[in-house]
C-alpha cells in the first residue's frame, strides 16, 4: 500500500487538473461531464487504481462500477486489471445495471413478497413474466429497487460491501436506474463518481433522464468537474465533432485555435447502389488490413438493423476471406466468462499458434483452485486434456467442419474443469439455468459461424474481438474507439427519429468513435435484402444535415 500523496497515474499518463482532482478525491462525490475521448472511462480506471493502491478502499471493501453495456463493463474491468493487477482488481466489480440488479435479487430474493415473490430457480426472459417463475429484463432494476427500498438489511449489505461507486456513461441513466442508485447509496458514506456526456445521450427512447447529471449533482452534493481534452481523435475529426458540438451545445464548443492540425481524414462516399457500396468498402478494408491496420481497429457502424443494412458488405468480406463479427449476435455472449472459456479452449485445440488464448484459458481455469498442490494437479490434468483433444482434432477421421463433432469435446473439457469452478466464474451462474443456457448459446454461436465455410479457425476469428472487423450498431459502439470508422447509410431513412436531437446525438456518438479516419457513406438505392421488414425503402436520400458537418477545414 502507498500513501495517497505518493500515488502517480498508472502507465505514466498525465491527467489534466480536474481529472487528477476527480481521481484522487477522498471524500466528496463528483460528477465529471466531458465530451468524447476526454478520458472519462480512463479516469475511472485511474481512480480505481488510486483507491485500491492507497487503501482508500480498504480490504475487504470493494468498488462498484456500473455501466450500461456488458462490453463497456468488461472494458473497464480489463483496464483496471491492467492498471493495478489481478489481485487488487479482484475488489473491483464492474457490472451493468442489469447485472447489479440481478445480484441484489439473487442475494436478497426472500425480501420480494406478494406478487413480486420469486422461486429460487426463477428464470429471466426477454418478454413474458410468469408469477414466481419468470421475470423479464425490464423487471430486474425495478425489483432490485423494491428490495433496496424496503429492506434495511439489503441496503446495509451493499453499503457495507461498497465504499466507492462509479457510474459510467451516466447521461443515459433512466428513472428506475437512478432511483436504484439513490436508494442504495443516497445518504450513505459511499463516495460516488459519475461521468458522462449530455451530447452522447442516446437512450432517451428508453427513458434516459434529461438533465440527470445535474440532478445527480444536486441530490448527491457532487462537485462538477468538467474536462476539456480529447485524447482520441485527430484534429480534422475533432473539428467535425466541434461543428456538431457548436450546434448541440454551443457553450461546450472549443475555440478554433485549440483544434489546429492536419492529421486525420474524413471522407463522404456516395454510391448508386448498396452493392457498389459493399464492394468499395470491402476494397478499403482489404487495403487497410494489408497496410497493417489490426482488424479490431476497424468498425462498421450502422444505426439500425446491421444484419440487413450491412448484409451485402458481409457477403463481400466473406467472399474475400476477411473475418468480421456482427456484434448484434455475439457481443453480449463473448463478454460472458463461460463463453470466453469455451472459445479459448476451441482456439487452443483447433490452432497451435494461440498463446494468448492459452494464457487466458489457464488464467480462468486457475482462478478457483483451493491449494497450491491442488492447483498443480489440476494444471497437469488440464494440460493433458488439451494435448489429447488436440491430437483427436488433428486425426484425419475428425470432421472439423461439423459443429456436432466439437460438442462432446467441449463438454468433456467443461466436465474436467468441474461444475464448482464454472459456477464460480460469474455470480449469476450459481442460480437457475443461466450457466447451461449460456453453454448452449456459445456452442450455437460456434456452430453458426462454422457453417459459413467449415473452417474452425475462421469461425473462431469471427467470434473473436481481436481478429475480426466489427459490425456494430451505434448503441453498441458507445464508449469504444477505432482507428477506422465507417458509418454506413447516412440517409434520412436510417437516421430518422421523432426527436431530431436523438438523431444528432447518435450520429455524434458514431463519428466520435474514430481516432484517425472516418468514412461516411450513402447509397441512392438499397435493394430489399432477405428478411427485411415490410417497411424497407429501396430509394434512399442522403441526410444532408448530418453530412454537412463533414464539410469544413
Ligand atoms: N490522460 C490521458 N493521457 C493520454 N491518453 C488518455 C488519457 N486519458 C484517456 N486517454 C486515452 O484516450 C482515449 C479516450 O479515453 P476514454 O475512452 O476514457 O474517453 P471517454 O471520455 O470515456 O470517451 P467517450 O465518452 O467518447 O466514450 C483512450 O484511448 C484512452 O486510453
Amino acid at each position: 500500500m502507498i500513501p495517497p500523496e505518493d500515488w502517480c497515474p498508472a502507465d505514466g499518463l498525465i491527467l489534466e487538473p480536474n481529472a487528477l482532482t476527480a481521481v484522487t478525491m477522498i471524500d466528496a462525490n463528483v460528477v465529471v461531464a466531458a465530451g468524447p475521448g476526454a478520458g472519462k472511462t480512463e479516469l475511472l480506471a485511474q481512480r480505481a487504481d488510486f483507491l485500491l493502491r492507497t487503501g482508500q478502499c480498504p480490504y475487504p471493501r470493494r468498488i462498484l462500477a456500473v455501466s450500461f453495456k456488458v462490453d463497456a463493463a468488461r472494458n473497464l474491468r480489463e483496464r483496471v486489471r491492467r492498471r493495478c493487477g489481478s489481485q487488487l482488481a479482484a475488489r473491483f466489480d464492474s457490472v451493468t445495471f442489469h447485472a447489479f440488479a440481478k445480484r441484489l435479487i439473487d442475494n436478497f430474493r426472500p425480501a420480494l413478497v406478494g406478487p413480486n415473490a420469486l422461486d429460487p430457480d426463477y428464470r429471466i426472459d426477454t418478454e413474458t413474466r410468469i408469477l414466481r417463475k419468470q421475470i423479464t429484463f425490464k423487471d430486474m432494476v425495478p425489483l432490485a429497487l423494491k428490495i433496496v427500498g424496503s429492506n434495511a438489511y439489503a441496503r446495509g449489505g451493499i453499503r457495507q460491501t461498497y465504499s466507492h461507486v462509479f457510474l459510467d456513461e451516466f447521461q443515459d441513466c433512466n428513472n428506475s436506474q437512478y432511483q436504484l442508485v439513490k436508494a442504495a447509496f443516497g445518504q450513505s458514506t459511499a463516495v460516488l463518481t459519475a461521468v458522462g456526456d449530455t451530447k452522447q445521450r442516446i437512450m432517451a427512447f428508453a427513458g434516459a433522464l434529461d438533465g440527470v447529471l445535474q440532478t445527480f449533482a444536486a441530490d448527491f452534493s457532487a462537485d462538477p468537474l468538467p474536462l476539456y481534452q480529447n485524447f482520441r481523435s485527430a484534429p480534422r475529426l475533432r473539428r467535425m465533432q466541434n461543428r456538431m458540438i457548436a450546434r448541440m451545445d454551443p457553450a461546450a464548443a472549443s475555440p478554433a485555435e485549440d483544434l489546429v492540425g492536419e492529421d486525420g481524414a474524413i471522407e463522404v462516399l456516395k454510391f448508386d447502389t448498396a452493392s457498389q457500396e459493399a464492394e468499395v468498402i470491402a476494397d478499403r478494408i482489404e487495403d487497410w488490413l494489408e497496410q497493417g491496420v489490426p482488424p479490431s481497429e476497424i468498425a462498421i457502424l450502422v444505426r439500425q438493423q446491421p444484419h440487413l443494412v450491412a448484409a451485402a458488405l458481409g457477403s463481400e468480406l466473406t467472399a474475400r476471406g476477411i473475418a468480421f463479427r456482427n456484434e448484434q449476435e455475439s457481443q453480449d455472449l463473448t463478454a460472458e466468462p463461460i463463453a470466453a472459456l469455451v472459445f479459448s479452449f476451441l482456439r487452443v485445440v483447433a490452432d497451435d499458434r494461440q498463446p494468448d488464448a492459452y494464457a487466458e484459458l489457464m488464467r480462468i481455469v486457475h482462478r478457483s483452485s483451493a491449494s497450491e498442490q491442488e492447483a498443480a494437479r489440476f494444471d497437469s490434468q488440464v494440460k493433458q486434456k488439451l494435448r489429447t483433444t488436440r491430437a483427436a482434432v488433428r486425426d484425419s477421421a475428425f470432421a472439423a467442419g461439423e459443429p456436432a463433432a466439437w460438442t462432446p469435446l467441449v463438454h468433456e473439457f467443461l466436465d474436467l474443469v468441474s461444475r464448482p469452478v464454472l459456477t464460480a466464474l460469474s455470480p449469476g451462474y450459481q442460480q437457475g439455468n443461466r450457466l447451461d443456457d449460456l453453454i448452449v448459446k456459445t456452442l450455437d454461436a460456434y456452430s453458426r459461424e462454422l457453417t459459413v465455410n467449415g473452417d474452425p479457425a475462421h469461425a473462431l476469428r469471427r467470434l473473436s474481438e481481436a481478429d475480426a472487423v466489427r459490425f456494430l450498431t451505434i448503441h453498441k459502439c458507445k464508449g469504444l474507439e477505432f482507428e477506422k470508422v465507417v458509418v454506413l447509410g447516412v440517409e434520412t431513412q436510417l437516421f430518422w427519429d421523432r426527436n431530431a436531437d436523438t438523431v444528432m446525438s447518435e450520429f455524434f456518438v458514431a463519428i466520435s468513435r474514430a481516432k484517425r479516419h472516418l468514412v461516411l457513406t450513402y447509397a441512392e438505392y438499397r435493394e430489399r435484402p432477405d428478411g427485411a421488414p415490410w417497411k424497407w425503402d429501396e430509394l434512399r436520400t442522403p441526410h444532408r444535415t448530418l453530412l454537412s458537418f463533414a464539410e469544413g477545414p
